[in-house]
């Protein structure tokens, strides 16, 4: 039997060198590397019909001596480690190159893009074994399910809210202003009321905010909606209930659907940007139109007594609700300022520009 040489076709990366034997059904494969030499011998379907083929091939600098190899029906794949990683400017020892020996076209790899290969799967192994070393939350998944729904609930609320009072103010102009409270109190009970999970949500560390911000801008709603205008009929009426709702409303429906894309790892940039820089001139211009609520709402606290609390005789009848109020007007003013600065320091953290990596 004639003893043949098969074609051969390689490519290599960095730290491999991949040959691919053209030898179909190959049987008795004997294939070593001795002195950095490849000695390959099979029996199989070649060029040449059935036969034994043979090569060698002197690499061009030091492998290392186990190989590994596959043998398909169609043909021997094999991979030699490189001792060192680097990229040869040829196979061989031997500047001429082996007839039979030709580049591997389907796997052939010019030197930039290999590196780019390299990179990318040490980036993917580092990201991976920076996530194994983070512990898993196990209910992350539900976590973001309930916090989606939660903030769609809030923004088909607070969008109802803002499209139902600009659709009346461009119908009816001015009049509009004096009956927000009948036709848009309802759906602001319900939404201010289902924000009570605002703050459970970071007591709980389901989100990771602080405790002190969400329940003074709780708390300070639901002061204006349920004490002022939910319980002062005379109030109802007044055009200042259009100005408080009309701000709330606007930030709400950059600030819920901005939460429903992190709630899905996902950011717009202009929706993110909205939502850290619209409450500039809306939490000054809000907590003014809330203050003005207050303002008015006292010689009414004090007209019908209501929530005053009742005093020993020798004190007078009872201390007017007012007063509790005037205090409260302070206490405005300091949680405005400790909600602007804590929105200030979300907002350079948010919108701070991100360093570009160098490679
Ligand atoms: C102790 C009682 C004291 C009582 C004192 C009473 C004084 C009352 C004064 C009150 C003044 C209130 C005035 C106010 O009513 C006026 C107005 O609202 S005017 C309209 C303009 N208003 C605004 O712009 C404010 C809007 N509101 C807010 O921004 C928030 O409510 C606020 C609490 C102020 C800040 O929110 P937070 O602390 O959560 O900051 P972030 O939004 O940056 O979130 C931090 C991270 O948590 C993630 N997060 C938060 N919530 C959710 C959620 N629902 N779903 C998913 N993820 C959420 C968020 O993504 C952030 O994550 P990361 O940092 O990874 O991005």
């Amino acid at each position: 039997m004639q003893t043949l040489t098969p074609h051969v076709y390689w490519a290599q990366r960095h730290g491999e060198i991949y040959l691919r034997v053209e030898l179909s059904d190959a049987q008795d494969l004997d294939i070593s590397v001795h002195e950095n030499t490849l000695h390959f011998r099979a029996q199989g379907h070649g060029a040449k019909g059935d036969n034994e083929y043979e090569f060698s091939l002197e690499f061009l600098e030091s492998v290392e001596p186990q190989v590994t190899h596959r043998s398909t029906q169609r043909q021997v794949n094999i991979t030699v480690r490189k001792q060192e990683h680097s990229w040869w400017d040829r196979l061989t020892l031997q500047e001429r190159k082996p007839v039979f020996l030709a580049p591997d076209f389907d796997r052939w790899m010019e030197e930039s893009d290999a590196e780019m290969e390299l990179r990318a799967k040490e980036e993917k192994i580092s990201k991976i074994s920076v996530e194994s070393r983070s512990p898993k939350d196990p209910y992350l998944g539900l976590k973001r399910g309930y916090l989606f729904m939660y903030n769609l609930v809030q923004f088909l609320g607070f969008s109802w809210i803002f499209v139902n009072m600009t659709v009346r103010l461009f119908i009816l102009g001015q009049d509009s202003l004096y009956d927000t409270f009948h036709t848009i109190a309802d759906m602001m009970y319900f939404c201010q009321i289902l924000a009570v999970v605002e703050v459970v949500n970071p007591a709980l560390g389901i989100v990771r905010t602080g405790l002190m911000p969400p329940l003074i801008q709780l708390v300070g709603r639901n002061v204006i909606l349920f004490v002022i205008f939910g319980s002062l009929e005379d109030m109802q009426n007044k055009a200042v209930v259009f100005f408080v709702f009309y701000l709330w409303s606007i930030i709400e429906i950059f600030r819920y659907p901005y939460y429903m894309l992190a709630c899905i790892s996902t950011e717009w940039t202009m929706l993110t940007w909205l939502r850290y820089s619209l409450w500039i001139p809306l939490y000054p211009m809000g907590v003014l139109a809330e203050a003005v609520a207050v303002i008015q709402s006292l010689p009414i606290f004090d007209e019908t007594r209501l929530f005053s609390i009742p005093l020993p005789e020798s004190l007078g009848s009872s201390l007017s609700f007012s007063y509790s109020l005037q205090i409260y007007l302070v206490l405005m003013f300091l949680g405005l300022f400790i909600n602007f600065r804590h929105l200030f320091r979300q907002r350079k953290r948010r919108l701070r520009p991100k360093r570009r990596k160098l490679h």
